[in-house]
This record gives structure tokens, C-alpha cells and sequence, in this order.
């Protein structure tokens, strides 16, 4: 029987909090602000980017925290926690889950091993941020302890689509025993209603909560396409 690190106490939504340095909202309190809001209403948990935001959402909320920090590596397309340092430092800062890259690409699925045993000895729980099917039964094999769909559409292998990855969600929740979290794209509350009838056991929901900047460039789009 496969046993996975059982972090939540039920299903539901997971708020993503993240701005980075180019981003209008990043720096100060602003993410935690963002948590505590998400949290007042109903989410179970968040999820989050960087130590510093780690630290003030823990001191914030009293929800399990998903941590990962994105690294540009020179030479890499792995940017969500690519190396045991990050890994290392989400823990540190108090994070009860760490997010990391498992995709098939640049020999991850072997690379990735050592990061994902230190999570575990350290007493957090892993997430694997794949793109396709192979890669969420790939990931579930190395242990991890939840498996999301963050990255189908920012592989070049992916599906590439503008909505969520349903299809993808409802293989995964047929055929793995870890919970699957639904994430990338959900815009709506129908969004995760859909995401969660085709199995999905947390839906993790980002820009279209805390990233202003794309939520008003929907609306300008929506509005420039009226004639007249
Ligand atoms: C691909 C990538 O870098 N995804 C990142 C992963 O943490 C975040 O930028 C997303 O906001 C997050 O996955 C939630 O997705 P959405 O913002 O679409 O609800």
C-alpha cells in the first residue's frame, strides 16, 4: 500500500501566493496580507514562493504551507526548486510541504531523489510539480506525497492549452494513490467544481486570486474585443 505524509485535514482550496520581483505586489507583508485574507474565508492551505513569504505566512496563518523557491538556472528549464539548497532553505523557514520540479527533463527523475529524501527525513512532505501522466506516476513512485498538475503547458512536451488540464487530473485521480492537487490555470469557482468532480483532492488557484495585474489585463482584453 502506497503511504504518503497526510498534511490537510480535508479537501479544498489552496490559495497561491506569489509575486515575484517583477511583479507589482512583490515585497513587505503583501503576500501574507493576501494568505490572511484567503485563509479568513476558507482556504486550507497555501502555497507559496521564496523564504522571506514562507516565514510571514507561517507567522500569519495557521494553515500547512506548500513552500518552493524559483531559481533561474543558467542553461536549465528547472525553476521550481531545482537544487537541495532550495530545498534546504523551504524547510527552514518553516514550510510543512516543499513543491519541486519532477518533469522528465535533464535527467530530474533521477536528480531529484536526494532532494526529496532530505524533505522527508527533515519531517516535510513533498509535492511534485509534473506535466504529464508519465511524470505523475514517475513522481509517485519516487514517494512523493502529493502530485499536481502545475506545470502541464510549461513543458514543450505538455498539453498546451488555455484551460486547466482536466484531462490530466481525471488520469491522474484514476490511477495513483497520493492525492492529486488540481493547479495552473483555474480562473473560476466552476473551474474547481470541475477540477475536483474529476478527482482532484485540493485545488490550488493563483493568479486569479492574487495576481491583480493579470486578473485587470482579462478584463482590458475582454473589453478591447467590444466593437466600437
Ligand atoms: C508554471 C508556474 O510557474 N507556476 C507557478 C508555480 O508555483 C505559479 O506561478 C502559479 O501561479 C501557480 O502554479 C498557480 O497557477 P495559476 O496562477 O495558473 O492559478
Amino acid at each position: 500500500m502506497t503511504s504518503y505524509r497526510e498534511i490537510f485535514p480535508a479537501k479544498g482550496l489552496i490559495v497561491s501566493c506569489q509575486a515575484l520581483p517583477h511583479e507589482p505586489l512583490h515585497g513587505g507583508d503583501t503576500m501574507a496580507k493576501m494568505a490572511r485574507a484567503a485563509v479568513g474565508v476558507g482556504a486550507i492551505g497555501i502555497r507559496t514562493n521564496g523564504v522571506a513569504d514562507i516565514l510571514m505566512i507561517k507567522q500569519e496563518v495557521n494553515v500547512p504551507v506548500i513552500g518552493l523557491i524559483k531559481r533561474d538556472i543558467e542553461g536549465s528549464e528547472i525553476f521550481i526548486t531545482p537544487t537541495l539548497d532550495e530545498v534546504k532553505a523551504i524547510v527552514m523557514a518553516g514550510a510543512d510541504i516543499v513543491a519541486l520540479d519532477i518533469t522528465n527533463r535533464e535527467g530530474r527523475l533521477a536528480a531529484v531523489k536526494p532532494l526529496i529524501a532530505w524533505a522527508h527525513e527533515m519531517g516535510a512532505a513533498v509535492m511534485a510539480d509534473i506535466s504529464t501522466f508519465e511524470e505523475g506516476v514517475a513522481a509517485e513512485a519516487l514517494g512523493v506525497d502529493y502530485i499536481g498538475t502545475t506545470l502541464s503547458g510549461y513543458t514543450s512536451y505538455s498539453r498546451q492549452a488555455e484551460e486547466p488540464d482536466f484531462e490530466l487530473i481525471r488520469q491522474l485521480a484514476e490511477t495513483v494513490k497520493v492525492p492529486v492537487v488540481a493547479e495552473g490555470r483555474i480562473w473560476t469557482p466552476e473551474d474547481a467544481v470541475k477540477a475536483m468532480n474529476c478527482g482532484a483532492t485540493y485545488v490550488v488557484v493563483g493568479s486569479a486570486i492574487s495576481r491583480p495585474q493579470l486578473i485587470t489585463e482579462r478584463y482590458i482584453q475582454a473589453l478591447n474585443k467590444l466593437e466600437g
